[in-house]
């Protein structure tokens, strides 16, 4: 890894020691990828014929820091699916540099996956949203990147991808539409939603001012993830699919009482993570 001031960078060879050592390592050759949001991690527990790895024995690999992230790494299969899950994310307000939050999807790309799955908890911006909603993600707003904080930054590396990839087709159109079947099947239909993910750095939640000029941008749901991960894994060619769980209506209006915590976050996704896992786990059988 290099470090000059802010901008942090991996080598080529970094990210392929890990891929082979956990090529090394485990015994499936998964091709889906599944980063689990704050609290959502449940999803990994349901793989059968695991192996599990802690980041800390992983080369190379970030230490997860937030509640509600477990920090390993579950090879597995579920629902007829090989699969890799994240119980845990990184996200740039612990501290990590942009390329660290997103190391892991370069590795992923390295050992074979060619689908991401990324799930979060975010704050509802559409009013029409409740507390509970399954958003897919329809698309994003980068809004870290407008301020030039990217993962694409720097030297391009074209084994993994081109200089300027596009971006307008980030989220993969047919998984969206499966993803919409499968909850309909399952009867959770009522409780989706489809919209547009703000990434924000964090670690504060919005102000009343920044959440109506959310809205006025565009953004149903905002966080303080997923953005990073799914550029990257763009600019490397992964398919991906996106669900955000509207853990909390933000606040846009001062004579409000409510105020968001993370306990309120980690409480909805407790009460919604059964349905989210459902789907995501209906919708493997399907790829
Ligand atoms: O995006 P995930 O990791 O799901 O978690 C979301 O919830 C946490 C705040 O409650 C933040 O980390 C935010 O990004
Ligand atoms: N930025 C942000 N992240 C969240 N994660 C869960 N809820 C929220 C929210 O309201 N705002």
């Amino acid at each position: 890894m290099t470090s000059t001031g802010e901008s942090c960078s991996y080598t080529y060879e970094e990210y392929k020691e890990t891929a082979d050592w956990l090529l090394t390592h485990a015994k499936q050759r998964p091709k889906v990828a599944i980063i689990c949001g704050s609290g959502l991690g449940g999803l990994a527990d349901l793989l059968v014929e695991k192996t599990v790895f802690p980041y800390a024995e992983i080369p190379h690999f970030p230490q997860s820091t937030v509640e509600g992230h477990d920090g390993q790494l579950v090879f597995g299969e579920l629902n007829g699916k090989l699969c890799v899950c994240m119980q845990g994310r990184f996200h740039f307000y612990e501290g990590h540099s942009i390329a660290k939050v997103t190391y892991p999807v370069r590795v992923f790309y390295l050992l074979g996956v060619d689908t991401l799955i990324v799930t979060n908890a975010a704050g509802g911006l559409n009013p029409k949203f409740n507390v509970g909603d399954i958003m897919l993600i329809r698309d994003h707003i980068n809004l870290p990147g407008f301020a030039g904080i990217n993962p694409l930054c720097g030297q391009n590396d074209d084994r993994f991808g081109s200089r300027f990839p596009c971006m307008s087709d980030a989220y993969d159109r047919d998984l969206l539409r499966l993803a919409q079947e499968t909850a309909q099947e399952q009867g959770c239909a009522a409780f989706l939603q489809q919209g547009v993910y703000c990434m924000l750095a964090g670690p504060m939640y919005e102000t009343v001012a920044e959440c109506r000029a959310l809205r006025i941008l565009g953004a149903e749901a905002v966080g303080m993830s997923t953005v990073p991960e799914v550029v990257l894994a763009r600019h490397c060619g992964l398919r991906v699919l996106g669900f955000s769980l509207i853990t909390n209506k933000v606040v846009t209006d001062y004579e409000s009482t409510e105020r968001v915590s993370h306990n309120e976050v980690l409480e909805t996704t407790r009460m919604r993570t059964k349905d989210l896992q459902k789907l995501v786990s209906n919708l493997l059988s399907k790829l």
